[in-house]
C-alpha cells in the first residue's frame, strides 16, 4: 500500500498501529483473573512519567494493521478481547469494535479518557491522568474508574475523578510500580476508611506473566 493510503486508512480506523497481541489473564481492577486476549494498539501523548509501556508511545514504530487480521486472530483465542495501547482512543475504534462484535465476542478498553469516546464497548476502564483529563463522555459511559496512587496527592485527585464518574462506576485504587512498597500500605489503610473504593494490583507483575 501507498504511504498516503495507509495514512488514510488509519485516519479512518480501519488500519491500527499494532504493538503486540497476548493471550493473559486480565491483571487489574474489576475482571481481575479473568482470561482476555489483550491487543496494544500503539500511539500515546498523554505523557505519564511513571508509563510501564513507554515503547507504545511512538506510533510510527509500530506497524500499520488491518483490522480484519486483528479481529480474526483475535477471535480465536477468547471470549473477551481487552484493547489497550498506547491511548486506544488516539485512534477511531469503530472499525475495530464493530469487527470484533460480530463475532460474538465481549470487548473492554483501558483508556485515560483523554480523547472522544470511538467504538462500541461492553466494559470500559477508565484511568484519568493528571496530564490530559478525560472527557465528559467516559467519566459518563465508564463502568470502572481506576486511579494510579504514585504519591499521597493522588488521593485527592482520585476522589475529585470520582466525583466526576457516574455514579455506578466501581472505584479502584492502584499503587504505581514502582512505589507500590510505600503506597500499598497507605491504599490499603485509605480503602478501610473509605469503603467506597477497592484496592487493584497489577497481579500479572507478581505472576510473571503478560
Ligand atoms: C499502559 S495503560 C494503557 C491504556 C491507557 N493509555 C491508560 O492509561 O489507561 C494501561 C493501564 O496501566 C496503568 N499503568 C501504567 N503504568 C503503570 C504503572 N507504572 N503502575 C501502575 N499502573 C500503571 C494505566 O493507568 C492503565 O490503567
Ligand atoms: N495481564 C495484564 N493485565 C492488564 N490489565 C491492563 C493492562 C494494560 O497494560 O492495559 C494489562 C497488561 O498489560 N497485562
Ligand atoms: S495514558 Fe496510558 S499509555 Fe499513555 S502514558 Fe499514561 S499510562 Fe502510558
Ligand atoms: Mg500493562
Amino acid at each position: 500500500m501507498l504511504k498516503k493510503d495507509i495514512q488514510i486508512a488509519v485516519e479512518k480506523g480501519v488500519m491500527l498501529p499494532l504493538m503486540e497481541e497476548f493471550y493473559t489473564i486480565q491483571g487489574e481492577g474489576y475482571h481481575t483473573g479473568t482470561a482476555a486476549y489483550f491487543i496494544r494498539v500503539g500511539g500515546c501523548d498523554v505523557g505519564c512519567h511513571w508509563c510501564d509501556v513507554k515503547e507504545s508511545w511512538n506510533a510510527d514504530l509500530h506497524p500499520p494493521t488491518q483490522i480484519e487480521a486483528i479481529v480474526d486472530n483475535a477471535a480465536k483465542y477468547a471470549k473477551t478481547i481487552v484493547i489497550t495501547g498506547g491511548e486506544p482512543l488516539t485512534w477511531d475504534m469503530g472499525p475495530l469494535t464493530a469487527g470484533l462484535k460480530e463475532k460474538g465476542l465481549k470487548i473492554h478498553i483501558e483508556t485515560s479518557g483523554a480523547y472522544p469516546l470511538t467504538g462500541i464497548w461492553d466494559w470500559i476502564c477508565l484511568s484519568p491522568k493528571k496530564t490530559k483529563l478525560p472527557v465528559d463522555e467516559v467519566y459518563n459511559k465508564a463502568q470502572e474508574l481506576k486511579v494510579i496512587i504514585y504519591n499521597k496527592h493522588d488521593f485527592i485527585f482520585a476522589e475529585e475523578q470520582a466525583a466526576k464518574v457516574n455514579k455506578d462506576a466501581i472505584l479502584f485504587l492502584q499503587p504505581e510500580w514502582s512505589k507500590k512498597e510505600e503506597m500499598t500500605p497507605l491504599i490499603v489503610d485509605y480503602v478501610m476508611n473509605n469503603p467506597k473504593w477497592r484496592v487493584s494490583l497489577q497481579t500479572h507483575k507478581y505472576l510473571n506473566i503478560p
